[in-house]
């Protein structure tokens, strides 16, 4: 397994461990929280962990939960969540995010502002100073507003770019069947004013900043060639 892995594999594990019987979990998109899935699965099977439902934020959640046998419900179901695990593509000192890496961001923001504590996990790559600055800024939109959108983006000073598909054709087509557009922004000074400003131009769904929500992060890193978790 490379480092980057295992550091990944280690926080998500770490992330698994804080959850509590009897809780309502949300589940985080990428690499990382795929670790949190599966470890959430074994400590219910070996019976550490008992009675919990899963609210997914993807279809590759809500797959992973299948495979690995967290049960599943949805925000209809139930009237609170006790704990979401995440991952991230940047954390800045104040521990806002970017996220939006997998398209999943519009549907993770939902879950993890609900819940009453919001665990990050990322390896020590995604620590940043800034936000922005080694991450696009995922922007979800209606596809008939793209072009539209595209102008009022760099009315704001960004450069637009619409995220293509790996083995597809044409563009990434998110879970709810949109587009993404990955905006460079110079420097990102007020992420709060900016994730406002992005949501208020028509056609945008949600934007990958995450502002304000996350109550723990935790960070997988490699001192001493051994990999480390440490809490922001
Ligand atoms: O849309 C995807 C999400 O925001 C992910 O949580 C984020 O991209 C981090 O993913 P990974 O853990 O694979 O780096």
């Amino acid at each position: 397994m490379s480092t980057a892995n295992a550091m990944k594999r280690e926080v998500g594990k770490a992330a698994a461990q804080r959850v509590k019987s009897g809780s309502i979990v949300g589940l985080g998109t990428g690499s990382t929280t795929a670790y949190t899935i599966e470890f959430l699965g074994e400590r219910l099977k070996n019976g550490d962990l008992k009675d919990i439902k899963g609210i997914p934020t993807s279809f590759q959640a809500s797959v992973l939960a299948k495979q690995f046998g967290i049960p599943l419900t949805t925000l209809d179901e139930v009237d609170r969540i006790d704990i979401a695990i995440d991952g991230a593509d940047e954390v800045d000192p104040q521990k806002n995010l970017i996220k939006g890496g997998g398209a999943a961001h519009t549907r993770e923001k939902i879950v993890d502002c609900l819940a009453e504590v919001f665990i990050v996990v990322v390896d020590s790559s995604k620590l940043v100073d800034k936000l922005g600055s080694t991450f696009l800024l995922p922007v979800e939109v209606l596809p008939m507003a793209m072009t539209p959108v595209m102008a009022a983006i760099k009315k704001l000073g960004g450069t637009p770019e619409l995220r293509m598909g790996v083995k597809k054709a044409g563009p990434v087509i998110t879970d709810q069947g949109n587009f993404v557009i990955d905006v460079k922004f110079e420097s990102i000074d007020n992420p709060a004013e900016l994730e406002k400003t992005l949501n208020n131009i028509p056609g945008v769904l949600e934007n990958g900043l995450f502002v304000g929500v996350t109550d723990v992060v935790l960070v997988g890193e490699v001192v001493d060639g051994k990999t480390v978790i440490r809490e922001l």
